[in-house]
């Protein structure tokens, strides 16, 4: 085969965090375009993927009414995505695991697609959706993240270690970047200005 199949992969919807700069919302059920949030994300990554869970540490049952099985962080605190990466392989049944955010609603139709033939392509355990700033400097979207489901028990050990860095910890495995050239496609909601500016 000369690609990973989207069968084998699973999407996971990173929903877990506090939201802070949003006021302390859950931000994945945020209004956007009369949906929530995190609906966005679920129909733009379904299609591309052959299973999708939700990574949510609040509003269970809000999240599992969109139809995906949801799953909250394992670890306490708050620690950052990479807990809800660890959610998300902890229970995946495919070999391949792609994360997105929930704030992220536009992002590429052909995400899985193009992460997925990167990574078979260079024999990579994961790959990483990257994009150029207006001076061209090549800038990680270390959220956007496929990745082999049998990384799991490193990122037992590098979250035990007391790390959080996402791309400290993909650092260590063979990896690969992709650049999209779309970077207004990857614009996200940290702020409730910023959700204004994305209805536009
Ligand atoms: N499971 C989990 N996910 C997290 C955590 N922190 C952030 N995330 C998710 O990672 C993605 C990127 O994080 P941010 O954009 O900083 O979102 P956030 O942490 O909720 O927002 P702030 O509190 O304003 O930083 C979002 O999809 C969050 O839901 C966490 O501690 N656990
Ligand atoms: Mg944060």
């Amino acid at each position: 085969m000369s690609t990973i199949a989207p069968e084998d992969i699973t999407g996971l919807i990173l929903a877990g965090g506090r939201g802070s700069r949003m006021g302390g919302v859950d931000k994945g059920l945020q209004n956007h375009r009369g949906l929530p949030l995190a609906m966005h994300a679920l129909l733009r990554l379904q299609p591309q993927v052959g299973a999708v869970l939700i990574n949510a540490n609040r509003n269970l049952s809000a999240y599992e009414s969109m139809g995906a099985e949801v799953w909250p962080d394992a670890v306490p605190d708050y620690p950052g995505p990479l807990a809800g990466f660890l959610a998300g392989l902890e229970h995946c049944d495919t070999p391949w695991l792609l994360t997105v955010p929930c704030d992220t609603p536009h992002f590429p139709t052909d995400l899985a697609a193009r992460l997925a033939q990167a990574a078979h392509a260079a024999d990579a355990e994961v790959a990483m959706a990257a994009t150029r700033d207006p001076d061209g400097a090549l800038q990680r979207q270390p959220v956007f993240c496929l990745l082999r489901a049998s990384l799991l028990e490193s990122l037992v050990q590098f979250i035990q270690s007391g790390q959080r860095k996402i791309d400290r910890w993909t650092d260590q495995h063979r990896h690969v970047e992709v650049v999209f050239e779309d970077a207004a496609a990857f614009d996200n909601a940290n702020t409730p200005e910023e959700l204004r500016r994305l209805q536009g």
